[in-house]
Parts: C-alpha cells; sequence; structure tokens
C-alpha cells in the first residue's frame, strides 16, 4: 500500500518527534524560558509513539526520522529506538539532533537501528556558538561527530541554520568540513515561525550561499538518492561530502513534499506551516489502530500544496520549532 496525497505527491516520510524539551535554546527555535511543561501525561509514551509508528509503516511510510526538541534528553529512547527499528517494511531509521550528547550515546544509537544521523550546528566558533545556542558548548558538538564515526555510523549530515550578520561569514568555513571531514553540509534558510516585524532582515538564501562558494570553489550538481529530504545537493569536487541548499522560503520545494509530521503531544500535522492538525490522542487513549490509520490519513489527504511566506501569505500561527520537530 502506499500514500498519496490531492497534489500528487508520494507520502512516505514520517518526522516523529519524541519530546519537546531542549538542552539548548537556539534563539530562533526556541523561548528563552524553553516550553510549557506538560508534565508526563502530556507527552506520547514510547508505546504510542510505536503504535504509530506501526501505522504508518502499515499505510506506506518508508522513513522515520526522529526529532524533538532534543531527541536524545528522553530518558528511555535507545530501548524505544531498538523496538522502532525491527519495524517490518521501515527501511529507513534516521535521527536529528543537536550532538550534545553524542558523544555518550552514540554508540548505543548505531546498535539500536538507526542509520543515520543529521546533526545541527551554527557556528565553528566557539562564542558565536554559544551566543547563537544560549549557552551551548561547541567541543561537544565536534567530539559527538568524531565518536559518530567511531562508532560506525556515516559523517553525520551538519544543518546550518543560515542568517545574514550572525553566521553568513562562515560559509566557506562550513563548506571545507565537505573535504575535511567527509560531512555533508545543508545550509537551512531562515524560517519565520514567530512573526516579528523584520524577520527578512536575518534571510540569507540558498542561492547566496552558493554564491559565496562558487567564488572560491566549482561545485558540481549531486543526484539526490532514495527518500531525498528538500535539499539541493552540489559537492566541491574531489569532497566526499555534499553542500545542500534547504530553501525553506525562497524555493519550490513544496512539489516534492513526501512527509507528515507527529509532535510530541500527539498532534498530527500535513504540513510544517499548516496551521491544521489532527489529535492523535483520542485514538491512543484507548488505542483504536483503525481509527489512528484513518486519521494518519486524514492527514495526508489535507496537506496543502505548499506555504506562501515568499509571497507574503503568511497566516500561520506563531509555534515553535522545537514543538513541531523542525
Ligand atoms: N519548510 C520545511 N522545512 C523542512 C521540511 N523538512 C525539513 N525541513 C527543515 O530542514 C531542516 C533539516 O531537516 P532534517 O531534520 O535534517 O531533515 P531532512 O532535511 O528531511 O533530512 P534528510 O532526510 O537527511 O534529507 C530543518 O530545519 C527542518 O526544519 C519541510 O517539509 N518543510
Ligand atoms: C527543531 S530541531 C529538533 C532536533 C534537534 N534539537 C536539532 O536541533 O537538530 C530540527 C531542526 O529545525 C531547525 N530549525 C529550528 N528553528 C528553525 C528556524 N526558525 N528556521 C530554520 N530552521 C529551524 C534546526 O536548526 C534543526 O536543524
Ligand atoms: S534547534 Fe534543536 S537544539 Fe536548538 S533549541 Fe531547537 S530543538 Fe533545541
Ligand atoms: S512547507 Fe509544508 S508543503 Fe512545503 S515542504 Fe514543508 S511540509 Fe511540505
Amino acid at each position: 500500500m502506499g500514500l498519496k496525497d490531492t497534489h500528487g505527491r508520494k507520502i512516505n516520510y514520517l518526522r516523529l518527534s519524541v519530546t519537546d524539551r531542549c538542552n539548548l535554546r537556539c534563539f530562533y527555535c526556541m523561548p528563552h524560558e524553553g516550553v510549557p511543561d506538560v508534565g508526563h501525561s502530556g507527552i506520547l509514551s514510547f508505546e504510542e509513539l510505536q503504535m504509530i509508528a506501526e501505522c504508518s509503516v502499515g499505510l506506506g511510510i518508508e522513513k522515520i526520522r526522529i526529532t524533538g526538541g532534543e531527541p536524545t534528553v528522553r530518558a528511555g529512547l535507545v530501548g524505544f529506538l531498538t523496538k522502532l527499528s525491527a519495524i517490518p517494511g521501515l527501511r529507513h531509521l534516521a535521527l536529528t539532533t543537536n550532538g550534545l550528547l553524542l558523544e555518550q550515546m552514540v554508540a548505543d544509537l548505531y546498535r539500536a537501528g538507526v542509520q543515520r544521523l543529521n546533526v545541527s550546528l551554527d557556528s565553528l566558533n566557539p562564542q558565536r556558538f554559544k551566543e547563537i545556542t544560549r549557552g551551548g558548548e561547541l567541543n561537544k558538538v565536534l567530539a559527538g561527530l568524531d565518536a559518530a564515526v567511531a562508532a560506525g555510523f556515516p559523517p553525520p549530515k551538519i544543518n546550518v541554520v543560515i542568517m545574514r550578520g550572525i553566521n553568513d561569514g562562515e560559509v566557506l568555513d562550513f563548506a571545507e568540513l565537505t573535504r575535511s571531514r567527509g560531512c555533508s553540509v545543508r545550509f537551512i534558510e531562515y524560517m519565520p515561525v514567530v512573526k516579528e516585524d523584520g524577520w527578512q532582515r536575518l534571510c540569507f538564501s540558498g542561492q547566496e550561499v552558493l554564491q559565496r562558494i562558487r567564488e572560491q570553489h566549482p561545485l558540481e550538481p549531486v543526484n539526490k538518492g532514495d527518500f531525498a529530504g528538500p535539499s539541493q545537493d552540489y559537492r566541491i569536487p574531489g569532497a566526499a561530502g555534499s553542500i545542500g541548499i534547504i530553501t525553506a522560503v525562497s524555493g519550490h520545494f513544496c512539489v516534492d513534499c513526501n512527509r507528515i509530521r507527529v509532535t510530541a503531544r500527539g498532534q498530527a500535522k500535513g504540513c510544517l506551516f499548516s496551521d491544521e492538525k489532527v489529535d492523535l490522542l483520542p485514538f491512543l487513549r484507548p488505542p483504536d489502530c483503525q481509527a489512528l490509520c484513518s486519521a494518519l490519513q486524514r492527514i495526508v489527504a489535507s496537506k496543502p500544496e505548499g506555504h506562501g511566506i515568499r509571497c507574503g501569505e503568511y497566516e500561520h500561527s506563531n509555534f515553535s520549532m522545537a514543538q513541531v520537530g523542525g
């Protein structure tokens, strides 16, 4: 069986958020005080998350990305991933993390069956990193990248939210990581999740990123593999890693959108920027697999064609990316 939305797109990718808490406070993602505490019962249990994953795979989802908040801060994550990776029909299990806890956890994540890691890292300058994340230690993330490779993972993909006047001066340093560490690096356009006047001043487009790199290096296009996300990929000839741009604001990647999302509080979302949600809790407490599958199908059926941020159609309510999972 497969899932198709009303715009003809194949939906085979679930972003599953396991927590909305985080051990960092990146200024573009999280309020300083964190997200409101909803206690244990406000967050889906691992059994409930597993049921959502099983139903989704039964419907045609082939790739699950675990996200958050920061997924590695949730106690019991490794045991959950071990069960998740054993779901028949799930072809790809990946995790997006800020990397802070990787050094101590990465061998367990590998043994649990996680196939790929994406690590968010916005600056290679320790002081700037601390400012962007409101307190993070760059060295721990770099040690986590080394530990991931030592544990058997391919070099993690690095996600950089690129922001004018903040870290755009580091484009070439990040591009260099595709040679020095063999990591693929993706530059993500800053997305205005909270409506604030003047958000455009932070925007540094994917095209500007490519232009900066092309001033120093030739770039060749790279074919996207199976399960590719929204990035457009290039390579400096001879580099092991690729350079991608995720043009979340300036680009047209919605035409290839292949994903749905479920938040840690059990809300299913068809689009990152749509206010439309389906609350899955009534189908989980008590569990009703058939009704849950129908709810997931409804979310796929109601996926919008895309967002209109670029054209000024900026209608979504404010949200924190940490509560949706990016
Ligand atoms: N607007 C928008 N942004 C997205 C979408 N999916 C991912 N992103 C953003 O892209 C960035 C990277 O996301 P990742 O968690 O690494 O996932 P991915 O890009 O699907 O990763 P791969 O599977 O490795 O290609 C994050 O900032 C996400 O918020 C999407 O469907 N729409
Ligand atoms: C919400 S985080 C969750 C996973 C994990 N804590 C991490 O940082 O990788 C997922 C992704 O969303 C991205 N993100 C958060 N807020 C964003 C924003 N306003 N614009 C663009 N990307 C954003 C982060 O950079 C990260 O790559
Ligand atoms: S981007 Fe990730 S690490 Fe940064 S505050 Fe958001 S959830 Fe935490
Ligand atoms: S903005 Fe919505 S439609 Fe566009 S790629 Fe993201 S989730 Fe898909």
